[in-house]
């Protein structure tokens, strides 16, 4: 009989409680009953699942074999069994199943010639033999790769963003530029890093949440002492709602011009403050002479881009080549583009493609036509343009994105009403920079080796 009373095995119950908790606390009851039986069979038919998707190897192994043997003396064929060496298929060691929300983890022994990338392209083929939702690669280190199986879409129920309810109680120092706008598939939160990816390209079809992201963006930094700008030729249906906490609202093609050579001047005066300092960008420079970092919203860049005649053909190529500059040399002097649109192709005219390329961040919602999707994901993945064509219209707010570490991901951004971003917007109006402070902010203080007060002006 086992002693149940015994210090050891008490020992050993309150280590297996630590570990259930530490490392499984998210995992539902259920699940964890169920879990061990799912975790067999996915050893158990690892090897048919790898062999099925091309991930084996051939290796030279001695082995018992059935080869025809010809008996000389009387010419008969017969079957013998041999002891040698001949090419078997062997399978990437996998580590156990480890239950986490939604889904599972599982650790591969890359073998020779692989790579994760090879692992990255058989997701899908993994997702129907393991019969699950989806597997995404989360992980890689030298000669490891880390796959995560998701049993339950957790995108399907996406909780909405509150705003903070205390003024300056909403941001940390690390989260400067960096909000959080959403769930990605995986579980993880979706962040929005501009400071890793400075400019960002929102597209998707009519009632597919794009709004909803800029929403979502305006709740996340209207805590933080970043100054917000719009381009809004929608005549500011859209953006108006937020203006006490936008520092300029541009929403007529004049005042877009305006307020793109307003940025470009501001762009211009960070560039020489920079020199001045002998930094590259303005995060290298002290606290104190840090510049406020700008993000510039654009709702429906085709606005920006459509001519009715003539005349606006010049101001367009105009407004065309400031977004182009601010794209290329935004990042360094902290100023962000986020470009949300139905279609953000050459068919705007010339210059979108410039555009484009220099955005290095792609959210692509529900779209009618696969041209779409190509233009916003066609040079990440051919598999992240299946995922965009597959976003069905009953979950709005879906989109295919690109990660922090340059994986596709599909994510939702949590629903943020107009009312609940035109409430955060208002709670931090006082936070909001006037445009004098923008353009003077870290070039107010005297520079070393500068004799020359003008940048201060
Ligand atoms: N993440 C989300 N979660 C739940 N519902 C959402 C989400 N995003 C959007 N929706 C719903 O979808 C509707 C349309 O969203 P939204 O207005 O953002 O689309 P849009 O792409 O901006 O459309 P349009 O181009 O017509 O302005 C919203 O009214 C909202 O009810």
């Amino acid at each position: 009989m086992i002693d149940l009373g015994h210090p050891l095995l008490k020992l050993l119950a309150v280590l297996v409680a630590l570990i259930v908790w530490r490392r499984w606390a998210p995992v539902s009851y259920w699940y964890l009953l169920v879990f061990p039986r799912k975790a067999l069979w996915l050893r158990w038919t690892w090897r048919h699942v790898a062999s099925g998707c091309g991930l084996t190897k051939k290796r030279h192994r001695w082995w018992f074999t059935t080869v025809p043997g010809l008996v000389a003396s009387t010419g008969v064929v017969r079957v013998k069994r041999r002891f040698q060496r001949v090419a078997v298929d062997t399978k990437p060691w996998m580590s156990l199943p480890r239950p986490i929300r939604d889904g599972f983890r599982i650790t591969f022994h890359l073998l020779d010639g692989q790579v994760p990338d090879d692992y990255a392209k058989v997701c899908e083929r993994l997702a129907h033999a393991w019969r699950i939702e989806a597997v995404r690669v989360v992980g890689s280190r030298p000669g490891r790769v880390t796959l995560q199986g998701i049993t339950r879409d957790p995108l399907a129920h996406v909780a909405p963003a509150v705003p903070p309810a205390e003024p300056h109680d909403g941001w940390r120092a690390e989260d400067l530029l960096r909000p959080v706008v959403g769930v990605l598939e995986t579980g993880a939160a979706w962040r929005m890093d501009l400071r890793l990816i400075p400019h960002w390209m929102n597209a998707g079809a009519t009632q597919s949440g794009k709004s909803n992201l800029i929403n979502a963006l305006i709740v996340g930094l209207a805590p933080q002492p970043v100054a917000l700008v719009g381009f809004d030729l929608k005549g500011g249906v859209e953006l108006s709602a937020y203006a006490a906490r936008l520092t300029a609202l541009a929403t007529t093609r004049a005042e877009c011009l305006d307020l793109l050579s307003d940025l470009i001047a501001v762009m211009g005066a960070r560039m020489l403050a920079c020199r001045r300092y002998g930094v590259r960008d303005i995060w290298q420079l002290p606290d104190a002479a840090r510049p406020i970092p700008v993000v510039v919203l654009v709702d429906e860049l085709a606005e920006l881009f459509l001519t009715a005649d003539k005349a606006e053909k010049d101001q367009v190529t105009r407004t065309a080549t400031a977004l182009l500059r601010i794209a290329q040399l935004g990042r360094a002097f902290g100023i962000h583009l986020i470009l949300s649109g139905q279609r953000i192709g050459s068919d705007l005219g010339p210059g979108v493609t410039a555009l484009r390329a220099q955005i290095g961040g792609r959210v692509c919602h529900r779209v009618n036509d696969p041209e779409t999707a190509v233009m916003t994901l066609g040079d990440l993945d051919p598999d992240a343009l299946v995922a965009a064509r597959s976003i069905a219209p009953e979950l709005p707010g879906v989109a295919v994105i690109t990660g922090s570490d340059g994986r596709w991901y599909r994510a939702r951004s949590g629903y943020v009403s107009t009312t609940a971003a035109e409430q955060a917007a208002d709670t931090y109006a006082d936070v909001t920079p006037s445009w004098n402070q923008v353009a003077a902010s870290g070039l107010g203080h005297e520079l070393p080796g500068s004799d020359t007060p003008e940048l201060a002006a």
